[in-house]
Formats: structure tokens, C-alpha cells, sequence
């Protein structure tokens, strides 16, 4: 550490601890030696050892008073904890000056005075915990903080009502046992009694004091009028503004999806569907698809499931819109008598014919038992169809962020996921390398959940335009074609370890796991339901570091898709390839070679 600092330390403690009356020599603490490389009691330095990172005093006895000026010059540090001693007085104001601040802990001393606003205004502030102490006055105004996940006051003495919160952020909350008064705010949500009971004059509807209504104060009746008169002029824009959406997105759904001349016919009309119309009301057909000729451009590839599929059931077919992505949409088909199906319409991509049709050939001959085959393809100039088998057991995004938001699904689930895409990837890679055919548009939600809840890539080599890795350039070479892939790996991997969704190209979750990751508070990006479970933190991190490497902003530093071959060397050459180092749950009846994937 520079010696500003050292000096400012050295300050800190003897405000701390005056006269040196708690400290013994082997503290380290003197101005002879360097905080980091000789160990003083209490601090913990970057990995480096050159910055003070963390300084945490606690149970100590130390009975002065907290230097705010002087410790806010060690200009990184991170966390300062001082809980469970008898430190006196107030914290000053300067608190503003430790800018990187993310963990205050002052619990259990003897602090008085209020807390100052600016510790709202520290730009990175996490947790804040200064309960058990004698502090007094106005609690300041977290509501424009967006990182705080703690705010613990209780058993103090702070007056005035409570303040703003992010409450749907904050973890943990409590301001019981002080002198607050007023209503608690409307938005805290999940906070019960027992964070803001021993208030006695606080009331809301947590406690058993209710609010009283407010009165109604006698001001003009141009005032009302006007109030009234704004509200019904809203309502109206609101009512005119649904409407016009509602009426643009009707159109929308007129272009793209006709409805079937079958389904539309009422029964008394003598349509010969009656058994179609009977089903439900949702159901559509593709039929923007010209009509004539068409049987002879619909290949069916020769997947066992639609033996003897034609394309005219497939066109009669009720069908539902069920997505509609930036590529195209997607219909639910399903023939009579036969599977489900799915369609994906895709228009206007400028593929000729014959390339698309050499294309779909080359990935039909590639087959993966990780990779969603596909059933049948059409092509026309305006538009092209791919036909898939319908999945009952949805998308992993759906496993990740549905209703049970994870809960269910365990880190050893999650690592044989992402192993069994990461072979998936890799064996697509290595058989189309040559053809240059990455899959192009991965993403938790194009990866699907078989009948038996593995995972598997669907529209394979569908979307060679408009990748989702930000850093493509023009240069479509194989590197940065197959590198995109990866990315976009990394970001699944992210999903998976965070819970967290994904939005467009992944870019908001990735600042924020860096963020976090830079400061050096790993733990915090990891989901909660993985932390519950005990999942080992060593081996999060491990998979993290696979993330981070498969996101690096230029492609040819990430790593390769790789494969282990039999005898353990890896498939494929140039650079480090990326062998996946999640030991799978091995499953008796998998040959162990497929269960040997490593990263
Ligand atoms: N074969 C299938 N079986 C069951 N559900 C599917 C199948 N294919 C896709 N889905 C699901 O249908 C929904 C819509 O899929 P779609 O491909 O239109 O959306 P997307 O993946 O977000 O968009 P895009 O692929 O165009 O970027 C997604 O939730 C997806 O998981």
C-alpha cells in the first residue's frame, strides 16, 4: 500500500482505540510495516496484495470513536465492519468519500447522532447493517439506491417517518424497536410485522395499528373539479391508446397469419370441418403459403415420427401462433391422427433455393442425439418452412424462469445440462465445420426439453444472419462464425448459474456478473436456490470462469467447442478448445463415453 494510506490507517486505529489500549504488538498495525504483506489484524488485501480491500474489526472491545476522513482514504476499500464493539459517536457526513463502499457493519456499539444522507449517495452501497446502536434523527432516503439488498436498523432510536426503499430489491429490512412514526409505505411487500414492530407510533396494516383515513381537506372546488376533471381526460387517452393497439396488433395478425377458410365457416354455412371447428377457438392454419404445385417443393426428411406426413395435412391442420421471434413465427401443428408438430415460418431470407436446400441436407445427415432433428422443410421465394417435432416438456428457458423459477432444478441437473449442450455443440461444430454452419441463433429458449427432460438444440442452422454475440464483426470467417456460438454459450451458462433471464444479446446480465465479479463478491451472482441447496461454491465459480472465458469481447480468445475424442486427445485443432469439465450425474444406462464429457 502507498504510504497515504498506511498514515490514514494508522489514524483510523488511533481514533479507534485511543491510546492503543486494545491493540497488542502482534497486530501489526505500525507505521514499519505494510498492511498487506505483513498481515495486520483485520485486513484483507486484492489477490495482488497491494490494496486494502476489506477491513473488519469486530468483537474487539475497540471503545473510540470511527475516523470517517481518515479510512475513507484507503480510496478501494470495499467493506468496513466494526460490529459487536463500543465504539462511540457519530458517522460523519465525509461517509460519502469511501466511493466504492458495498458493506457498512456497525451493529452492536454505542453510535449516536443521526445517520448522515450521504450514505444514500454512496454510488456501490450493498449492506447496511448499524443495529444496536444509540443512533437518533431522520433515517435517510435510500429510494434512489439500486444496489442496497440490507438495510438493518433495529433497536436504535431514529424518529420521522420511514423513508424510501427499493423494497423489491432489499433481502433483508428492519427498522423495529425505534421511535418512527406516520403509515409504513404501501410498497414494502414482503416485510412483515417483525421488521417494523416496537414503534408504537407507526402504524400499517403489517401492524395492529391501522392508518388512519386520511381527512379530506376543504380546498377550493376548482381544485377537485380540476383533479377530477384530469382523471377522467386520462382514463379516456388510456381507453383510445388500447384501443389503437389492440386494432394495429389485429392487423398485424391479419398479415401474417390467414385464417383457414375450413375454420373460418360457420357451422351454418354446412362447412364440411365440422369436426375442426369444434376445436379450440385459438386454432389458425399457415395458409399464406401459395397454394398449387406446392406438394413437390415440401420435403420430408425421413424421420420415423410423420411416416407419410403430406403437406397438405400439414396445411389443413388447425395450427396456433405460439411464437413470434425476430426470425419469424412459430405454429403449432397438429395433422389428424398424427404427432405435434411445429412449424417455423421464416421470411425473407435470402438464401437461394438450392442453398437452402443443400443446407437442410447436410444438417438432416447430422444427427445428435442432443440436437432436435428436423422433420421437413419447404421453400419458396418469399418464405421458407422447417417442421419439428412439438415438445411437450417446453424450453429450458421455461424450466429456468417459469413458474417454479428454478427451484426444482439442482445444480447437479444444471451442470448435466450444460454438459450435454456443450457435446451437442461441439459434435455440430466439428461435423459442419467445413460448411461453416454454426447453429446461430442459441438461447435457453431454442434449447428444448425431451420426453426424458434432456436437453436439446432446436433450429440448428436456421438463422445464419444477425447473430446474438454483439462483438461480430462482418467478417463472418470460421472463427467468428462458430465463435458467436460460443458466446452465446457462455451467456446459457450464466443463465444457469444465476437464474437470471436473459434479454436480447445477454448484455445487461454480463455487465452485471462483471460488475459484481470485479468486486470481488463472486458469491452474490450465484442463483439463491443453488446457495439454498448447498451446491459447492468452488465448483460455481469453476463453471463461472468457463462463462467469462466463452464471453471474452473478441472471439478468437474464446475458446473452441471441443470434443474429447476416445483416446482423450481433443478433436479439432487451432486453439484451446473448450472440454467440458462438468462430471455429469452418470446415468446407468448412458455409454460411458457420453458421459465423460469434460470441459
Ligand atoms: N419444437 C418445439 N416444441 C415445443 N416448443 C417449442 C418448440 N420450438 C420452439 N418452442 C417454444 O416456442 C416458443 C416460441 O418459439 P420461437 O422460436 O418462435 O421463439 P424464439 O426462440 O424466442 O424466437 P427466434 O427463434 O425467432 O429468435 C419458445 O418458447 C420456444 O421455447
Amino acid at each position: 500500500e502507498d504510504e497515504g494510506v498506511i498514515t490514514a490507517l494508522l489514524a483510523f486505529m488511533d481514533k479507534l482505540a485511543p491510546g492503543g489500549a486494545q491493540i497488542t504488538p502482534n497486530w501489526g498495525w505500525n507505521a514499519s510495516s505494510d498492511p498487506c504483506t505483513s498481515k495486520w489484524v483485520g485486513i484483507t488485501c486484492d489477490r495482488d496484495n497491494k490494496t486494502v480491500k476489506k477491513i473488519v474489526l469486530e468483537r474487539l472491545n475497540l471503545s473510540g470513536t470511527l475516523d470517517v476522513g481518515s479510512v475513507c482514504k484507503v480510496s478501494n476499500l470495499l467493506v468496513l465492519s466494526l460490529s459487536f464493539n463500543n465504539v462511540t459517536g457519530n458517522v460523519q457526513p465525509e461517509i460519502s468519500n469511501c466511493v466504492r463502499l458495498t458493506h457498512l457493519y456497525l451493529s452492536g456499539n454505542r453510535f449516536s447522532g443521526d445517520l448522515p444522507d450521504s450514505l444514500a449517495e454512496l454510488p456501490n452501497v450493498k449492506r447496511v447493517v448499524v443495529s444496536n446502536n444509540g443512533f437518533a434523527g431522520e433515517l435517510p432516503d435510500f429510494s434512489g439506491t439500486t444496489g442496497l439488498l440490507t438495510f438493518l436498523a433495529q433497536n436504535n432510536r431514529f424518529t420521522g417517518q420511514i423513508p424510501g426503499f427499493n423494497y423489491r430489491q432489499l433481502e433483508d429490512f428492519s427498522v423495529a424497536n425505534n421511535d418512527l412514526s406516520g403509515p409504513i409505505p404501501d410498497d414494502t411487500g414482503r416485510f412483515d410485522a417483525s421488521s417494523f414492530a416496537g414503534n408504537p407510533q407507526l402504524c400499517g396494516k403489517q401492524l395492529p395499528v391501522t392508518c388512519p383515513l386520511k381527512k379530506k381537506k376543504h380546498k377550493s372546488k376548482l381544485r377537485d373539479f380540476l383533479i377530477y376533471s384530469g382523471y377522467v381526460i386520462l382514463g379516456f387517452v388510456v381507453v383510445v391508446l388500447i384501443a389503437l393497439l389492440l386494432l394495429k396488433k389485429k392487423k398485424q395478425r391479419h398479415e401474417d397469419v390467414k385464417i383457414d377458410p375450413s375454420t373460418k365457416k360457420s357451422p351454418e354455412s354446412g362447412g364440411s370441418s365440422g369436426s375442426r371447428n369444434s376445436r379450440a377457438r385459438s386454432e389458425f392454419s399457415i395458409t399464406s403459403v401459395e397454394s398449387g404445385g406446392i406438394s413437390s417443393s415440401m420435403v420430408v426428411l425421413s424421420s420415423p415420427v410423420v411416416n407419410g406426413l403430406r403437406f397438405e395435412d400439414l396445411l389443413k391442420a388447425p395450427a396456433e401462433l405460439i411464437g413470434r421471434g425476430k426470425h419469424g413465427s412459430l405454429y403449432r401443428v397438429k395433422p389428424d391422427g398424427g404427432v405435434g408438430l411445429v412449424v417455423k415460418r421464416i421470411k425473407d431470407w435470402k438464401i437461394s433455393r438450392d442453398e437452402f436446400k443443400k443446407r437442410m441436407q447436410k444438417i438432416d445427415q447430422i444427427k445428435h442425439p442432443n440436437v432436435l432433428p428436423l422433420v421437413a422443410y419447404y421453400s419458396s421465394k418469399q418464405e421458407k418452412l422447417l417442421v419439428y417435432e412439438f415438445q411437450l416438456n417446453g424450453s429450458l428457458f421455461g424450466l429456468l424462469h417459469g413458474s417454479q423459477n428454478g427451484q426444482m432444478f439442482d445444480w447437479g441437473g444444471r451442470l448435466s445440462v450444460a454438459s450435454s449442450i456443450a457435446a451437442a455443440l461441439a459434435f455440430m461444430h466439428q461435423e459442419l465445420q467445413a460448411d461453416l454452419i454454426p447453429h446461430g441463433n442459441l438461447k435457453s429458449s431454442n434449447i428444448l426439453l425431451k420426453n426424458n427432460m434432456e436437453p436439446c438444440l432446436s433450429e440448428y442452422g436456421l438463422m445464419a444472419r444477425d447473430h446474438q454475440d454483439p462483438n461480430q464483426t462482418n467478417n463472418h470467417t470460421t472463427i467468428t462464425t462458430f465463435k458467436a456460438d460460443v458466446y452465446a454459450f457462455g451467456v446459457i451458462l450464466l443463465e444457469l448459474l444465476t437464474g437470471k433471464p436473459v434479454q436480447d444479446d445477454g448484455s445487461g446480465l454480463i455487465k452485471w456478473v462483471s460488475s459484481v465479479v470485479q468486486e470481488e463478491w463472486t458469491v452474490e451472482v450465484f442463483d439463491k436456490a443453488l446457495i439454498v441447496e448447498g451446491a459447492s461454491e468452488e465448483r460455481m465459480v469453476g463453471l463461472l470462469q468457463v462463462a467469462l472465458k466463452c464471453i471474452n469481447a473478441s472471439p478468437e480468445l474464446r475458446p473452441t467447442m471441443g470434443l474429447l475424442s476416445y483416446d482423450d486427445q481433443p478433436i479439432g485443432k487451432g486453439d484451446t478448445p473448450l472440454t467440458v469439465g462438468i462430471t455429469c450425474k452418470q446415468k446407468a444406462t448412458e455409454k460411458k463415453k457420453e458421459t465423460d464429457k469434460k470441459i
